[in-house]
C-alpha cells in the first residue's frame, strides 16, 4: 500500500556519494526520505539505507505518483536520461547556507549545496547541480542538467548550455557562452565562447577534444 504523503516527504533516485550530500541537505530542511532507488542497489554507497531497485527495470510499476523525487545522480547525461523516463513531480534541495537572490529562479529537481551563491537575474534550469561554494553571478543562464562544480566562479552574463559540466575551481569571465554538453576541466580559465560538445582545459582554456555522440 502507498505510504501516506505529506508535504515534507521526498524520494531519492540514486544512492551514490552525491546522493549522500543531497540527503543531508533535505534532512536539515525537515524532509523525510521515504524511499531511495538505484538501478544497481548492490553498488550503492556504503552509508545508503534501504535502497531498492530503480525504474529502469520496470518503469511501469515505478511509483510515479506521490512524494516528489530528486534525481541524485552526478553524471549529467544519466540525470537527463532518468528524467526522460520518470513521470514524477520533482523537489529541490537547497542548503540553508546557500545565498540565492530573490530575483533569480531555480528549476525543479535542482540541488544547491553549502555556501553556493546565486546572484540576481540568473536562471538555473531543471535538474542542475550547483555544488559546494560555487559562485554564479548576475544575469547567468544555466541550462537543464548542467553541473557547476565546487568553487567554480561564473562572472556576470555567463551562459552554460544544457548538460555541461564546469569542473572544480574553473573561472569563466563575463559574457562568455559555453555550449551544451561541454566539459570544462578542473581549474580552467574560460576567456572565449565555447562550442557545443567541447572539452576545454588550461589557462587560457583551449579545446582539446569534441565529444559529440555519434
Ligand atoms: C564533489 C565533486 O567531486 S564534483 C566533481 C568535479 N569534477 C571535476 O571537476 C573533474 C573535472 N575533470 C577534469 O578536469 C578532467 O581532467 C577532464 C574531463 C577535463 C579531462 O579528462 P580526460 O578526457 O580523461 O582527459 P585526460 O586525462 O586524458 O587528459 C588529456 C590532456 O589534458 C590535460 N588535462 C586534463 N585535465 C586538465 C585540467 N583540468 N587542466 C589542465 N590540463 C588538463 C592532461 O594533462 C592531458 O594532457 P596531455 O595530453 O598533454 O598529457
Amino acid at each position: 500500500m502507498e505510504k501516506s504523503i505529506t508535504k515534507k516527504q521526498v524520494r531519492i533516485y540514486g544512492a551514490g556519494g552525491h546522493s549522500q550530500v543531497i540527503i543531508e541537505v533535505l534532512e536539515a530542511n525537515g524532509f523525510d526520505i521515504i524511499e531511495t532507488f538505484d538501478d544497481k542497489p548492490k553498488t550503492a554507497h556504503y552509508a545508503s539505507k534501504n535502497v531498492v531497485i530503480g525504474a529502469r527495470k520496470d518503469v511501469k510499476n515505478f511509483p510515479h505518483d506521490g512524494a516528489p523525487v530528486i534525481i541524485a545522480v552526478g553524471v549529467n547525461s544519466e540525470r537527463a536520461e532518468i528524467a526522460g523516463f520518470l513521470k514524477c513531480n520533482y523537489e529541490k534541495a537547497i542548503h540553508h547556507s546557500a545565498i540565492i537572490s530573490d530575483a533569480s529562479s531555480v528549476g525543479e529537481g535542482t540541488v544547491i549545496f553549502a555556501g553556493a551563491i546565486i546572484q540576481p537575474n540568473t536562471t538555473i534550469g531543471k535538474h542542475v547541480i550547483i555544488n559546494t561554494g560555487a559562485s554564479v553571478d548576475h544575469d547567468n543562464k544555466i541550462g537543464d542538467f548542467a553541473h557547476i562544480s565546487p568553487k567554480v566562479a561564473l562572472c556576470g552574463h555567463v551562459e552554460v548550455g544544457e548538460g555541461s559540466h564546469i569542473g572544480v575551481g574553473a573561472v569563466v569571465i563575463p559574457k562568455v557562452k559555453i555550449g551544451k554538453w561541454c566539459i570544462i576541466g578542473a581549474g580552467t580559465i574560460v576567456l572565449k565562447d565555447i562550442p557545443d560538445y567541447s572539452v576545454v582545459v588550461g589557462n587560457p582554456g583551449k579545446i582539446i577534444k569534441n565529444i559529440k555522440p555519434n
